[in-house]
């Protein structure tokens, strides 16, 4: 993480729908090369944080920029420079995976090797296979895929590990490490909380539209504990997902 390159400022953001407000004043800034995590329960406002970022949905005011781009004043300069994870539902099932990544690099006008960005995720076994045929990890590593096609600079992942099974979601962390440690800043969103303290730089806990707190899940962690806070249970060394995984082994076994 580099604290002195700022490659997304979000600056008194409000999001309105009607006299709804769900984003509701948003200030942080997310550095380069960082995993920035934004943690809230549902409707906390995180997707509309994202999509306006993302230059999907307007403002309704305050200033976002990214890599120095305003939202609202370059928004094509910024989507050449991010990587937005599309919904599996708009894949077309009958492709296969090279076919895919073949299709969607047209769609950016840019030339890559199908095998390459497969290789990227793992599936380069799989280039030939259709994506209704692949397993819940796998279609997750997919669309991750199909994020780093324009080669980003900034990755945005919204829930990539929802509905995997531990081994899947250990992988793909990981992987998401592997891609920031190449140089890409990465923003995800998540329920999981151990996953945003084992994968997340730093945190923002967003609730009814505002930030609550932000900072390394060490940090926090920390100041809780200074504060006094004591669990009630004794706690152990293990938990029953590591009992799971010392079982059935870690490598990656959806074939
Ligand atoms: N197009 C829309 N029109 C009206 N209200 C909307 C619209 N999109 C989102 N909302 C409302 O804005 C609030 C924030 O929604 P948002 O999807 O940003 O939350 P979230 O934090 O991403 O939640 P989740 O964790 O469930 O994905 C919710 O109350 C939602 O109902």
């Amino acid at each position: 993480m580099n604290k002195s390159e700022v490659m997304i400022a979000v600056q008194d953001l409000v999001k309105k729908y009607d006299d709804f407000s769900a984003v509701n004043g948003l200030n942080f800034e997310v550095y380069k090369n960082e995993i920035f995590g934004l943690l809230g329960p549902n409707g906390a406002g995180k997707t509309t944080t994202l999509e306006i970022i993302e230059t999907l949905r307007p403002l309704t005011s305050g200033k976002v920029t990214v890599a120095g781009f305003d939202v609202e004043k370059n928004e094509n300069e910024i989507k050449q420079l991010i990587g937005v994870q599309l919904q599996a539902a708009g894949y077309y099932p009958n492709l296969n995976l090279t076919e895919l990544i073949e299709l969607f690099s047209g769609l950016y006008n840019i030339k890559v090797d199908p095998l390459e960005m497969l290789s990227k995720v793992n599936l380069q076994e799989k280039a030939k296979a259709k994506y209704k045929e692949l397993s819940g990890g796998q279609k997750q590593r997919f669309s991750i895929a199909t994020t780093l096609i324009n080669n980003p600079t900034i990755v945005f992942l919204d829930e990539p590990t929802t509905g995997l099974d531990p081994q899947a979601r250990r992988n793909l962390w990981d992987l998401i490490k592997e891609i920031r440690d190449a140089g890409t800043t990465i923003v995800i969103t998540t329920h999981y909380m151990d996953e945003a303290e084992v994968l997340c730089d730093r945190v923002a806990f967003v609730e009814k539209g505002k930030i609550i707190a932000l900072d390394t899940p060490d940090k926090l962690i920390d100041d809780l504990i200074k504060s006094g806070f004591e669990r009630k249970k004794e706690v152990k060394a293990a938990n029953l997902e590591d009992v799971f995984i010392s079982l059935t082994g870690k490598e990656w076994r959806e074939g």
